[in-house]
């Protein structure tokens, strides 16, 4: 599953477990960042679900994936189906090469779709601004038009259009919200296709899944993807936050900001609450929900993930710490 930065595709991978309670699937979560996110986010579905931070599978943890592959063949009892969760800045065709190419790899392993989730409202200015954008689309089977209920139907059949254009091949699916058929994202003609075939892959490695150390009351890691100028700020405080002001404030910096800022995700502690707040933003736009309940005797710490391009790391986190419940009373910007 691939797809520019917050397109949806963690949506829609919660959607198919939720709907697809007969498969057990395994997940491999990638993100850019040193801390991950989605990998809360994700529902607890019956198979394993990996985590790969801090790089992309498509270029420097690109040799992980045998790694990876090898631990999740020791576990095939356990799942059915594996579903990838490519980075929203991955290259598909670099992740998809060893499905692809390596025998090993094809005993064990079967490709059968390459889906790309694509945010109807942003994806002119992304396939405008970079080059991933239309990598991703240009390599998919099936592209997920998402977020069409935020346009007219006329502006997304010229989106339709477009993405045409740039790949005659892909099947296009519309998703609305509310009762789009997961079903629709499996190869029909193919149902057993998952079934082990061999019970032996010969590709060990050294299981070397990146860990997240412990985290102390703040910080501050900055990170250059390797193929384009995208980089990544991670922010951790162990101060719980306003969650009000945080809004606001992300509000007015995603007016002045968000050609720079393409992403933000965080869990939150928010001051009084007994949930995790997830708080999330796509261009200008800022979600907060409520995630799960932290634990009791859990540490209530804050973590933030903003990618864009020149991040200027000092200023982003003076202005989230000024968004801390005790703090609130000084300055930002
Ligand atoms: N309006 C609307 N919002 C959506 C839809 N699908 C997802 N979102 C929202 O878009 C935001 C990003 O969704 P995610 O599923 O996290 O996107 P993603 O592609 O996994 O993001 P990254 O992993 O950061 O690349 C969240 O706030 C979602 O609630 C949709 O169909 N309509």
């Amino acid at each position: 599953m691939t797809g520019f930065l917050g397109a949806g595709k963690t949506t829609l991978l919660n959607e198919i477990i939720l709907q697809r309670k007969e498969l057990r699937f395994a997940v491999l979560e990638n993100e850019v960042g040193a801390q991950s996110i989605d990998a809360e986010l994700i529902i607890k579905g019956e198979g394993p679900v990996i985590e790969l931070n801090d790089g992309c599978l498509c270029c420097s943890l690109n040799e992980d994936i045998f790694e990876v592959l090898n631990q999740l063949w020791d576990k095939r009892s356990l799942w059915d189906h594996l579903l990838i969760e490519a980075t929203g800045i991955a290259d598909p065709a670099n992740i998809a090469h060893p499905f692809l190419t390596n025998p090993n790899v094809q005993k064990g392993f079967s490709l059968q779709q390459v889906i790309c989730v694509v945010d109807v409202q942003l994806i002119e200015d992304q396939l405008k601004e970079t080059q991933e954008a239309i990598q991703q689309i240009s390599f998919s089977d099936v592209i997920l038009l998402n977020k069409v209920e935020q346009v007219s139907v006329h502006y997304a059949n010229e989106i339709v259009d477009k993405l045409k254009l740039i790949n005659p091949f892909a099947e296009i699916l519309v998703r609305s919200r509310e009762n789009f058929n997961t079903s629709l994202l499996f190869k029909k003609e193919n149902t057993s296709f998952f079934k082990p075939k061999v019970n032996f892959l010969p590709v060990k490695g050294v299981v070397n899944l990146s860990s997240v150390s412990a985290m102390g009351p703040l910080k501050n890691i900055h990170t250059r993807h390797q193929h384009s100028d995208i980089e990544t700020v991670l922010l951790c405080y162990g101060q719980d936050f306003d969650i009000t002001l945080l809004r606001q404030r992300l509000l007015v910096f995603l007016i002045l900001q968000s050609s720079n800022v393409y992403r933000i995700k965080g869990i939150v502690a928010s001051k009084g609450a007994s949930s995790k707040m997830v708080v999330q933003t796509v261009s200008k736009s800022v979600s907060i929900t409520e995630g799960e309940t932290w634990e009791k005797e859990a540490k209530r710490e804050s973590k933030i993930v903003i990618i864009g391009r020149n991040l200027q790391s000092k200023g982003l986190d003076k202005m989230f710490r000024a968004c801390l419940a005790e703090q609130s009373m000084e300055g930002a910007f």
